[in-house]
């Protein structure tokens, strides 16, 4: 981490189930130099979710409000609820020259692409449409009928797979989680930002000889 250089944005999205948040939450245990991005939202609350740690659940109206503000760097609506980035926070953490992650959808992912071209995008697969659905059941987390939709909705999803710099299977999930910490360490050592981080090596590795 390097104040006088801005931390990087990843970005990371996959259809409802895939696996993101785990492998999210594994990936943050490992390189805690991360920080997650608590997303703003009009979905009710899982069991178990809490206020400021999972999200910030609010209304439609409350979230409809802080939209006309310009609050979000990126907002959508997925699988009928409100989502959406806080522009100051991801800003702000970003400035001090930590990296920032957000778990968004697609949508989220093209707005992000548009307003921070130098991000970096990840988009995560299930190995099949039937591990899909069992992952999504077996979390027990929804309803039958918010299962359903979301199952509906990721044919959608994955449409939007190429869009992505990376794209990992999260089949077996050491494996992608593996993947998914190469990235991060990969575009950590680019040489766009690592020139500035060694400029004084390189300048002693330059300087003539004196004498
Ligand atoms: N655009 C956008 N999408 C978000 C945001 N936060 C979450 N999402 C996406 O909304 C979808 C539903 O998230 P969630 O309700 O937590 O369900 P889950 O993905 O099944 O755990 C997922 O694709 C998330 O990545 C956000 O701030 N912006
Ligand atoms: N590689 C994997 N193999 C088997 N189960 C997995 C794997 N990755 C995640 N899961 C399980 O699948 C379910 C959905 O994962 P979750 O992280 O909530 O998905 P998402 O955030 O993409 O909606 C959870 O019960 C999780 O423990």
């Amino acid at each position: 981490m390097n104040a006088s250089i801005e931390g990087t944005l990843f970005v990371v999205a996959a259809p409802s189930g895939a696996g993101k948040s785990t492998l999210v939450n594994a990936l943050l245990e490992r390189e805690s130099t991360i920080s997650l991005s608590v997303s703003h939202t009009t979905r009710p609350p899982r069991p178990g979710e809490t206020y400021g740690r999972h999200y910030y659940f609010v209304e439609r109206a409350e979230f409809e409000r802080e939209i006309a503000e310009g609050i979000f760097l990126e907002h959508a609506e997925v699988h009928g609820n409100l989502y959406g980035t806080s522009r100051t926070t991801v800003q702000e953490l970003l400035g001090q020259g930590r990296d920032v992650l957000l778990e968004i959808d697609w949508q989220g992912a093209q707005q992000i692409r548009a307003s921070k071209p130098d991000c970096v995008s990840v988009f995560i697969l299930p190995p099949s449409r039937a591990e899909l659905e069992r992952r999504l059941r077996g979390r027990g987390s929804d309803s039958a009928e918010v299962i359903e939709r979301r199952l509906r909705n990721s044919r959608g999803e994955i449409a939007h797979a190429h869009e992505f710099d990376y794209i990992l299977v999260n089949d077996v999930f050491d494996e992608a989680l593996a993947g998914l910490q190469a990235i991060v360490r990969a575009v950590r050592l680019r040489g766009t930002l690592q020139w500035r981080r060694h400029e004084a090596l390189i300048a002693e590795l330059l300087a003539d000889e004196a004498g």
